[in-house]
């Protein structure tokens, strides 16, 4: 097997959906079958912060949402841990830069994996490009509450500097992006943005997911 094709990947980036158990108002399981219904196009598992699963809970919980994500054909990423990674076989990662570096990482899972990183500058984006990065995660764009330890709001700032450096990686905006206030992210030059609370917290995950759809294709 390859290495995803930046294309496809610039497709499954568009409405990039973030999730545990803590960011659901109902069944993990039900909001993720629902945003995928209103077109969510990628997955994150991110079980994480005050409340957050552990051990087997976290574990059959990873299993069901990468089930659910294999019958419905929306890649599963598993946010900051290589191992459950690795065990569960998943499509891809998503490391910052507090975490396992992305070199040790290509190193253990292969070429064909997506590994995502989190980038907050201009030299960071370069650092993880030269890492083995497919795609970058540029936040927080906007105030957010669903990251205690999240950097500094910069707005589109980072994604305006890598793009007019032109630096091509395929990367998605971060941090308290709503519909209202998606489309700068795009025009700045994101392939897509990247949801938690706005998909995760909505009395209509289904409906929410489709208008991010709408507004992200324009
Ligand atoms: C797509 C995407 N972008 C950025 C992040 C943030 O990653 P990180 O900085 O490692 O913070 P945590 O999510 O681990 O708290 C992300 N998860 N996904
Ligand atoms: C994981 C993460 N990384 C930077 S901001 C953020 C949280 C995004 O969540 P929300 O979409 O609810 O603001
Ligand atoms: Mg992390």
């Amino acid at each position: 097997m390859e290495r995803i094709n930046s294309d496809a990947l610039r497709r499954l980036l568009k409405v990039y959906f973030i999730m545990g158990s803590i960011n659901c108002r109902k069944s993990p399981e039900e909001v993720l079958s629902e945003a995928i219904a209103g077109g969510i196009t990628m997955f994150q598992f991110r079980e994480k912060g005050p409340g957050a699963l552990t051990g087997n809970a976290r574990l059959e919980l990873a299993q069901n949402l990468q089930q659910i994500c294999r019958d419905l054909g929306v890649p599963f990423i598993v946010n900051d841990d290589i191992e459950l990674a690795i065990a569960l076989d998943a499509d891809g990662i998503h490391v910052g830069q507090n975490d396992e570096p992305a070199k040790a990482i290509r190193q253990r899972i292969g070429i064909q994996k997506i590994i995502g990183v989190s980038a907050h500058s201009l030299y960071e984006a370069r650092q993880a490009i030269t890492d083995g990065a497919d795609y970058l995660g540029i936040g927080p764009i906007y105030p957010t509450s669903s990251k205690d330890d999240a950097e500094a709001v910069q707005g589109t700032f980072v994604i305006e500097r890598v793009r007019n450096s032109r630096i091509a990686i395929p990367l998605v905006g971060i941090g308290g992006i709503t519909v209202h206030n998606a489309l700068p992210v795009i025009n700045a030059g994101a392939d897509g943005v990247s949801i938690i609370s706005a998909v995760a917290g909505a009395e209509d995950v289904r409906a929410a997911a489709q208008s991010f759809v709408k507004v992200v294709q324009g």
